[in-house]
């Protein structure tokens, strides 16, 4: 049996946290965390997304908060980097002490291709030849301009290329045009946001997949997705608080190792969280553990009364829709269960 809703609100807080560099688009995060029977769990869909969406997240939040996921130990993560200008790359990386891997943010509106290859070679520079790095575009190239931007980013030896286009088909097309390179695809938007999350993995579309707890529903929903799809995943966090990393943790810890380091990291570029002894990462890589939530940092996070009472109605509209014919409901062992 899934909470009633006012067992979720009567246990909800709701913060936002400001960010020590803009990343994608925002200064300010925003995340509903509520306290649950096993421990604290994040409720965060970003502002636009839809009800429809959103309700994944609160299958995935009620998933970690009311289920024991026992996990222990670390994992490694990677530094996240974002769209910016190759001198303020050091002071970003900075955040992240220790790591092997760094993620760059490529393909960002209103940038171009040359502001792209000088940030990944800005890391290459800063890594040496032994640091792994791997591009993000966000499915923000077509097919041509994803190609010839691989081609110029190729000589920096490139991990994998995230997302360098929208669509299924796209990324599959790609994948072939490019196998010269031998650079690996790996789906993100293409699995989180998909109506079938193994569409990816059926269409031949990517190399790897990575996955998020929260937009898949859940540490046990996204298992069951990675398992079906048979191909290695990284777990990403969607710029969560502490306690979402650890549900993102929890996930890695729980999934054979791909031999990649997750995109875990991104405590580090918060500037506030809600808890005095964060998951930011150390020696290159974050622990797996329930974070323990400070009544201070909630209270001086706060978001204002009216974001407040807008967070509260989503959470209502989106338990609501739980309950629905196609919403997510629980399955046979009682657990939420993602659409799919
Ligand atoms: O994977 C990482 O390094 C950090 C997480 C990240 O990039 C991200 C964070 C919030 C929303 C989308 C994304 C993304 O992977 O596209
Ligand atoms: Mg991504």
């Amino acid at each position: 049996m899934l909470p009633s809703v006012e067992e979720l609100v009567d246990r909800a807080r709701v913060v936002a946290l400001p960010l020590a560099t803009r990343f994608r688009g925002i200064d300010v995060r925003e995340a509903l965390l509520i306290e649950g029977p096993q421990g604290w769990t994040e409720f965060s869909p970003f502002v636009e997304y839809d009800d429809a969406e959103a309700a994944a997240w609160l299958a995935a939040a009620i998933d970690f908060g009311w289920t024991p996921h026992l996990g222990a130990g670390d994992v490694r993560v990677n530094a996240t980097l974002p769209a910016v200008p190759p001198e303020r790359v050091a002071a970003v990386l900075d955040r992240f002490p220790g790591v092997r891997t760094v993620k760059v943010k490529v393909a960002e509106r209103g940038q171009t291709r040359s502001d792209d290859v000088a940030r990944v070679r800005e890391v290459r520079r800063r890594m040496g030849a032994e640091g792994r790095i791997r591009i993000d575009a966000n499915g923000g190239w077509n097919v041509d301009e994803a190609e010839h931007a691989l081609r110029e980013l190729s000589p920096f030896d490139l991990e994998y290329a995230e997302q360098p286009c929208a669509t299924v088909p796209e990324l599959a097309e790609l994948r072939e045009r490019i196998a010269d390179l031998a650079i690996p695809i790996a789906a993100d938007e293409s699995v989180r946001k998909a109506a079938d999350p193994l569409a990816v993995a059926r269409e031949g579309a990517a190399d790897l997949l990575i996955v998020k707890a929260q937009p898949l529903g859940g540490v046990t929903a996204a298992r069951r997705i990675v398992a079906a799809a048979g191909l290695p995943a990284v777990v990403s966090s969607a710029l969560d608080t502490s306690v979402g990393i650890a549900m993102g943790a929890h996930l890695a810890a729980s999934l054979p190792d791909p031999g990649l380091d997750h995109g875990l990291g991104t405590a580090a570029l918060l500037s506030a969280d809600v808890t005095d002894d964060p998951l930011l990462p150390r020696l290159g890589r974050v622990e797996v553990r329930r974070p323990t939530v400070s009544a201070t940092l909630l209270d001086r996070h706060a978001a204002s009364p009216e974001r407040t009472a807008w967070w509260l109605d989503r959470l209502r509209r989106c338990r609501a829709l739980l309950d629905g014919p196609d919403g997510f409901g629980t399955d046979s062992d009682g657990f939420p269960r993602s659409a799919s």
